[in-house]
Protein backbone atom coordinates (compact mmCIF):
# COMPACT_ATOMS: atom_id res chain seq x y z
CA UNK A 1 0.00 0.00 0.00
CA UNK A 2 1.57 3.40 -1.26
CA UNK A 3 -0.56 4.98 1.50
CA UNK A 4 1.78 4.11 4.20
CA UNK A 5 4.81 5.50 2.56
CA UNK A 6 5.30 8.65 3.51
CA UNK A 7 4.68 11.65 1.30
CA UNK A 8 8.67 13.01 0.57
CA UNK A 9 8.93 9.54 -0.64
CA UNK A 10 5.89 9.22 -2.67
CA UNK A 11 6.11 12.58 -4.34
CA UNK A 12 9.84 11.59 -5.13
CA UNK A 13 8.57 8.70 -6.70
CA UNK A 14 6.08 10.10 -8.69
CA UNK A 15 8.41 12.93 -9.60
CA UNK A 16 10.83 9.37 -11.12
CA UNK A 17 7.68 8.59 -13.23
CA UNK A 18 6.53 11.62 -14.21
CA UNK A 19 10.33 13.12 -15.70
CA UNK A 20 10.22 9.51 -17.67
CA UNK A 21 7.22 10.95 -19.53
CA UNK A 22 8.26 14.85 -19.90
CA UNK A 23 11.30 13.43 -21.21
CA UNK A 24 9.26 11.46 -23.84
CA UNK A 25 7.49 14.74 -24.91
CA UNK A 26 11.14 16.57 -25.03
CA UNK A 27 11.85 13.73 -28.03
CA UNK A 28 8.69 13.43 -29.44
CA UNK A 29 8.68 17.54 -30.45
CA UNK A 30 12.28 17.35 -31.30
CA UNK A 31 11.34 14.18 -33.99
CA UNK A 32 8.42 15.96 -35.07
CA UNK A 33 10.85 19.28 -35.47
CA UNK A 34 8.37 21.46 -35.28
CA UNK A 35 9.99 23.21 -32.21
CA UNK A 36 8.33 26.71 -31.59
CA UNK A 37 10.77 28.36 -30.65
CA UNK A 38 9.61 31.66 -28.22
CA UNK A 39 12.34 34.41 -27.26
CA UNK A 40 12.00 35.13 -23.67
CA UNK A 41 14.68 37.49 -23.42
CA UNK A 42 18.05 38.02 -24.35
CA UNK A 43 19.90 34.20 -25.22
CA UNK A 44 16.88 32.94 -23.12
CA UNK A 45 14.15 30.69 -25.38
CA UNK A 46 11.06 28.28 -24.77
CA UNK A 47 10.28 26.08 -27.19
CA UNK A 48 7.02 23.12 -27.35
CA UNK A 49 9.41 20.84 -25.39
CA UNK A 50 9.45 23.15 -22.31
CA UNK A 51 5.92 24.17 -22.30
CA UNK A 52 4.49 20.80 -23.37
CA UNK A 53 6.42 18.94 -20.81
CA UNK A 54 5.94 21.53 -17.95
CA UNK A 55 2.22 20.79 -18.54
CA UNK A 56 2.89 17.12 -17.93
CA UNK A 57 4.82 17.33 -15.38
CA UNK A 58 2.59 19.95 -13.12
CA UNK A 59 -0.85 18.36 -14.25
CA UNK A 60 0.34 15.18 -12.96
CA UNK A 61 1.48 16.11 -9.53
CA UNK A 62 -0.88 18.49 -8.74
CA UNK A 63 -3.74 16.02 -9.31
CA UNK A 64 -1.93 13.37 -7.05
CA UNK A 65 -0.57 16.30 -4.28
CA UNK A 66 -2.75 19.08 -4.79
CA UNK A 67 -1.73 21.48 -1.63
CA UNK A 68 2.13 20.64 -2.68
CA UNK A 69 3.41 24.23 -3.77
CA UNK A 70 4.93 23.67 -7.26
CA UNK A 71 6.72 26.44 -9.04
CA UNK A 72 7.88 26.20 -13.03
CA UNK A 73 10.15 27.50 -15.22
CA UNK A 74 7.80 28.56 -18.13
CA UNK A 75 4.55 31.13 -17.43
CA UNK A 76 1.11 30.62 -15.93
CA UNK A 77 -0.69 30.04 -19.27
CA UNK A 78 1.32 27.26 -20.47
CA UNK A 79 -0.62 25.30 -17.09
CA UNK A 80 -4.10 26.08 -18.06
CA UNK A 81 -6.26 24.45 -19.44
CA UNK A 82 -6.78 20.47 -20.11
CA UNK A 83 -4.43 18.25 -20.58
CA UNK A 84 -4.58 14.87 -22.72
CA UNK A 85 -4.90 11.77 -20.73
CA UNK A 86 -1.39 10.06 -21.62
CA UNK A 87 0.54 13.13 -19.80
CA UNK A 88 -1.69 12.64 -16.91
CA UNK A 89 0.80 10.02 -15.08
CA UNK A 90 -0.37 8.21 -12.01
CA UNK A 91 2.29 5.88 -11.56
CA UNK A 92 5.12 6.25 -9.38
CA UNK A 93 8.43 4.60 -9.59
CA UNK A 94 8.40 0.65 -7.18
CA UNK A 95 12.83 1.30 -6.45
CA UNK A 96 12.41 4.85 -4.60
CA UNK A 97 8.78 3.71 -3.34
CA UNK A 98 10.84 1.25 -1.45
CA UNK A 99 13.11 3.54 0.07
CA UNK A 100 13.53 3.96 3.94
CA UNK A 101 12.19 7.85 4.70
CA UNK A 102 14.73 10.00 6.62
CA UNK A 103 13.15 10.23 10.22
CA UNK A 104 13.45 14.12 10.02
CA UNK A 105 10.90 13.62 6.83
CA UNK A 106 8.09 11.22 7.91
CA UNK A 107 5.79 13.50 8.80
CA UNK A 108 6.04 16.07 6.07
CA UNK A 109 2.93 17.57 4.72
CA UNK A 110 1.99 18.67 1.52
CA UNK A 111 1.84 22.36 2.42
CA UNK A 112 5.32 21.63 4.00
CA UNK A 113 6.80 20.69 0.47
CA UNK A 114 8.10 23.45 -2.66
CA UNK A 115 8.56 21.11 -6.17
CA UNK A 116 10.90 23.25 -8.16
CA UNK A 117 10.54 22.36 -11.97
CA UNK A 118 12.58 22.73 -14.98
CA UNK A 119 10.64 21.03 -17.69
CA UNK A 120 13.78 21.01 -20.10
CA UNK A 121 16.91 22.40 -18.51
CA UNK A 122 19.49 23.65 -21.44
CA UNK A 123 17.37 25.20 -24.09
CA UNK A 124 19.94 26.55 -26.29
CA UNK A 125 21.21 23.26 -26.07
CA UNK A 126 18.17 21.79 -27.23
CA UNK A 127 18.18 23.96 -30.13
CA UNK A 128 21.55 23.68 -31.48
CA UNK A 129 21.31 19.71 -31.42
CA UNK A 130 23.33 19.42 -28.36
CA UNK A 131 20.72 16.55 -26.92
CA UNK A 132 22.84 14.80 -24.28
CA UNK A 133 23.13 18.28 -22.58
CA UNK A 134 19.04 18.15 -22.50
CA UNK A 135 17.80 17.31 -18.78
CA UNK A 136 14.16 17.52 -16.58
CA UNK A 137 15.06 18.68 -13.51
CA UNK A 138 12.37 18.12 -10.72
CA UNK A 139 13.59 19.57 -7.40
CA UNK A 140 11.58 18.70 -3.68
CA UNK A 141 12.45 21.55 -0.90
CA UNK A 142 10.79 21.12 3.07
CA UNK A 143 11.90 23.87 4.75
CA UNK A 144 13.89 25.90 1.96
CA UNK A 145 16.29 22.70 1.24
CA UNK A 146 16.29 20.76 -1.36
CA UNK A 147 15.84 17.10 0.06
CA UNK A 148 14.82 15.37 -2.78
CA UNK A 149 15.23 15.01 -6.72
CA UNK A 150 15.40 14.15 -10.33
CA UNK A 151 17.44 14.79 -13.24
CA UNK A 152 16.07 13.05 -16.03
CA UNK A 153 18.43 13.14 -19.61
CA UNK A 154 16.15 11.84 -22.32
CA UNK A 155 18.66 11.48 -24.74
CA UNK A 156 21.25 9.33 -22.77
CA UNK A 157 21.50 5.78 -24.53
CA UNK A 158 22.13 2.61 -23.08
CA UNK A 159 21.87 -0.99 -24.85
CA UNK A 160 20.24 -3.56 -23.13
CA UNK A 161 19.97 -7.46 -24.68
CA UNK A 162 21.12 -5.70 -28.43
CA UNK A 163 18.27 -3.01 -28.11
CA UNK A 164 18.38 0.41 -27.83
CA UNK A 165 16.64 2.42 -24.60
CA UNK A 166 16.74 5.64 -24.88
CA UNK A 167 17.03 8.29 -21.31
CA UNK A 168 17.72 7.35 -18.29
CA UNK A 169 16.51 9.00 -14.39
CA UNK A 170 18.96 10.28 -11.48
CA UNK A 171 17.20 10.75 -8.32
CA UNK A 172 18.85 11.44 -4.99
CA UNK A 173 17.20 11.78 -1.26
CA UNK A 174 18.83 12.83 1.98
CA UNK A 175 20.22 10.74 3.91
CA UNK A 176 19.74 7.41 1.89
CA UNK A 177 21.88 8.73 -1.07
CA UNK A 178 21.31 8.57 -4.86
CA UNK A 179 20.23 5.62 -7.99
CA UNK A 180 19.68 5.63 -11.53
CA UNK A 181 23.25 5.69 -12.26
CA UNK A 182 26.83 4.53 -10.54
CA UNK A 183 28.90 7.38 -9.45
CA UNK A 184 32.63 8.09 -9.91
CA UNK A 185 35.36 9.50 -8.02
CA UNK A 186 36.21 13.17 -8.90
CA UNK A 187 39.45 13.81 -11.90
CA UNK A 188 42.74 13.86 -10.40
CA UNK A 189 43.31 17.06 -12.14
CA UNK A 190 41.10 20.34 -11.67
CA UNK A 191 38.74 19.88 -14.55
CA UNK A 192 36.47 22.82 -14.32
CA UNK A 193 32.16 22.47 -15.88
CA UNK A 194 30.92 26.17 -16.95
CA UNK A 195 28.19 27.32 -19.08
CA UNK A 196 28.66 27.04 -23.03
CA UNK A 197 25.49 29.50 -23.76
CA UNK A 198 25.64 32.13 -21.33
CA UNK A 199 29.45 33.49 -20.69
CA UNK A 200 30.57 36.98 -20.07
CA UNK A 201 33.18 38.75 -18.23
CA UNK A 202 33.07 38.07 -14.58
CA UNK A 203 32.05 34.55 -15.60
CA UNK A 204 35.80 34.22 -17.47
CA UNK A 205 37.18 36.27 -14.93
CA UNK A 206 36.38 33.31 -12.31
CA UNK A 207 37.39 30.64 -14.90
CA UNK A 208 40.80 32.51 -15.34
CA UNK A 209 41.71 32.72 -11.31
CA UNK A 210 40.59 28.65 -10.65
CA UNK A 211 43.83 28.27 -12.91
CA UNK A 212 42.03 24.80 -14.12
CA UNK A 213 43.73 21.72 -16.18
CA UNK A 214 40.68 21.86 -18.68
CA UNK A 215 37.54 23.76 -18.79
CA UNK A 216 34.28 21.97 -19.85
CA UNK A 217 31.44 24.24 -21.93
CA UNK A 218 28.14 22.58 -21.64
CA UNK A 219 24.73 22.97 -21.48
CA UNK A 220 22.77 23.37 -18.06
CA UNK A 221 22.62 23.21 -14.56
CA UNK A 222 21.26 19.46 -14.16
CA UNK A 223 24.39 17.97 -16.79
CA UNK A 224 27.01 20.35 -15.18
CA UNK A 225 26.04 18.41 -11.84
CA UNK A 226 25.88 14.71 -13.82
CA UNK A 227 29.31 15.97 -15.01
CA UNK A 228 29.98 16.01 -11.13
CA UNK A 229 28.75 13.18 -9.97
CA UNK A 230 30.18 10.97 -12.79
CA UNK A 231 33.64 11.74 -12.26
CA UNK A 232 33.88 14.12 -15.51
CA UNK A 233 34.23 17.43 -13.78
CA UNK A 234 35.47 18.43 -10.29
CA UNK A 235 33.76 21.93 -9.65
CA UNK A 236 30.93 23.55 -11.84
CA UNK A 237 31.80 27.63 -11.65
CA UNK A 238 29.40 30.27 -12.57
CA UNK A 239 29.82 33.48 -11.70
CA UNK A 240 26.91 34.99 -12.65
CA UNK A 241 23.54 35.84 -12.36
CA UNK A 242 21.16 33.83 -14.88
CA UNK A 243 20.38 30.76 -13.15
CA UNK A 244 16.69 30.13 -10.74
CA UNK A 245 15.79 28.08 -8.17
CA UNK A 246 14.38 25.51 -10.68
CA UNK A 247 17.77 24.89 -12.54
CA UNK A 248 19.47 24.40 -9.07
CA UNK A 249 16.79 22.55 -6.66
CA UNK A 250 17.13 18.92 -8.02
CA UNK A 251 20.70 19.11 -8.60
CA UNK A 252 21.43 20.34 -5.57
CA UNK A 253 19.45 17.61 -4.14
CA UNK A 254 21.01 14.86 -5.99
CA UNK A 255 24.34 16.39 -5.25
CA UNK A 256 24.29 16.63 -1.48
CA UNK A 257 22.29 13.68 -1.38
CA UNK A 258 25.61 12.52 -2.64
CA UNK A 259 27.26 14.26 -0.17
CA UNK A 260 28.25 16.78 -2.50
CA UNK A 261 27.61 20.35 -2.20
CA UNK A 262 26.11 23.29 -4.02
CA UNK A 263 25.57 27.07 -2.94
CA UNK A 264 25.94 30.61 -4.43
CA UNK A 265 29.60 31.76 -5.50
CA UNK A 266 30.17 33.16 -1.76
CA UNK A 267 29.80 29.99 -0.26
CA UNK A 268 26.04 30.55 0.83
CA UNK A 269 23.40 28.01 0.21
CA UNK A 270 20.31 29.22 -1.56
CA UNK A 271 16.89 29.03 -0.01
CA UNK A 272 14.00 27.27 -1.54
CA UNK A 273 10.88 28.33 -0.01
CA UNK A 274 7.43 29.34 -1.79
CA UNK A 275 8.01 32.81 -1.22
CA UNK A 276 11.89 33.18 -2.78
CA UNK A 277 12.89 35.28 -5.71
CA UNK A 278 13.50 32.74 -8.77
CA UNK A 279 17.05 34.03 -9.56
CA UNK A 280 20.16 32.86 -8.31
CA UNK A 281 22.17 36.43 -8.38
CA UNK A 282 25.29 35.43 -6.78
CA UNK A 283 25.90 32.41 -9.15
CA UNK A 284 26.95 28.74 -9.06
CA UNK A 285 29.71 27.02 -7.01
CA UNK A 286 29.25 22.77 -6.89
CA UNK A 287 31.50 20.15 -5.98
CA UNK A 288 30.80 16.16 -5.66
CA UNK A 289 32.31 16.61 -1.93
CA UNK A 290 32.73 19.19 0.52
CA UNK A 291 36.81 19.50 0.70
CA UNK A 292 36.69 20.66 -3.22
CA UNK A 293 34.10 22.87 -2.73
CA UNK A 294 36.03 24.46 -0.02
CA UNK A 295 39.28 24.00 -2.34
CA UNK A 296 37.34 26.07 -5.11
CA UNK A 297 35.81 29.06 -2.56
CA UNK A 298 39.40 30.14 -1.59
CA UNK A 299 40.49 30.16 -5.22
CA UNK A 300 37.82 32.69 -6.02
CA UNK A 301 39.30 36.68 -5.02
CA UNK A 302 36.93 38.57 -2.56
CA UNK A 303 36.91 41.09 -5.10
CA UNK A 304 35.09 38.68 -7.45
CA UNK A 305 32.67 37.68 -4.83
CA UNK A 306 31.76 41.05 -4.14
CA UNK A 307 31.57 42.21 -7.70
CA UNK A 308 28.75 39.89 -7.74
CA UNK A 309 27.16 40.83 -4.31
CA UNK A 310 26.88 44.04 -5.44
CA UNK A 311 25.36 43.32 -8.92
N1 LIG B 1 22.06 34.91 -18.58
C1 LIG B 1 21.06 34.04 -18.53
N2 LIG B 1 19.83 34.34 -18.97
C2 LIG B 1 18.82 33.45 -18.93
N3 LIG B 1 18.94 32.19 -18.46
C3 LIG B 1 20.15 31.84 -17.99
C4 LIG B 1 21.28 32.72 -18.00
N4 LIG B 1 22.33 32.07 -17.48
C5 LIG B 1 21.90 30.84 -17.17
N5 LIG B 1 20.60 30.69 -17.46
C6 LIG B 1 19.77 29.49 -17.32
O1 LIG B 1 20.38 28.59 -16.41
C7 LIG B 1 20.38 27.25 -16.93
C8 LIG B 1 21.83 26.80 -17.07
O2 LIG B 1 22.52 27.67 -17.93
P1 LIG B 1 23.85 27.26 -18.70
O3 LIG B 1 23.48 26.14 -19.61
O4 LIG B 1 24.24 28.50 -19.44
O5 LIG B 1 24.80 26.86 -17.64
C9 LIG B 1 19.63 27.31 -18.26
O6 LIG B 1 18.31 26.90 -18.00
P2 LIG B 1 17.18 26.64 -19.13
O7 LIG B 1 17.82 26.04 -20.32
O8 LIG B 1 16.26 25.73 -18.40
O9 LIG B 1 16.53 27.96 -19.40
C10 LIG B 1 19.77 28.77 -18.65
O10 LIG B 1 18.73 29.25 -19.45
MG1 LIG C 1 14.75 28.46 -19.92
MG1 LIG D 1 17.26 25.36 -16.61
MG1 LIG E 1 14.33 25.17 -18.62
Amino acid sequence: MTSNVPLVVRVLASSVAVANRAGKIVRDVMSKGELGIIVKGKNDYQTEADRSAQRCIIASLAAQFPKVNIIGEEDGSTNEGEVASDWLITEADKEVLSLECPVNLQSVKEEDIVVWVDPLDGTAEYTQGFLEHVTVLIGISVNEKPVAGVIHQPYYKTMLNGEKIMGRTIWGLQEVGVGGFTPAPPPDSLIITTTRSHSNPLVEKALQVMDAAEILRVGGAGYKVLQLLEGKASVYVFASPGCKKWDTCAPEAVLSAAGGQLTDMLGDFYKYGKAELYPNKTGVLAAVSKELHNYALKKIPQELKDALANK
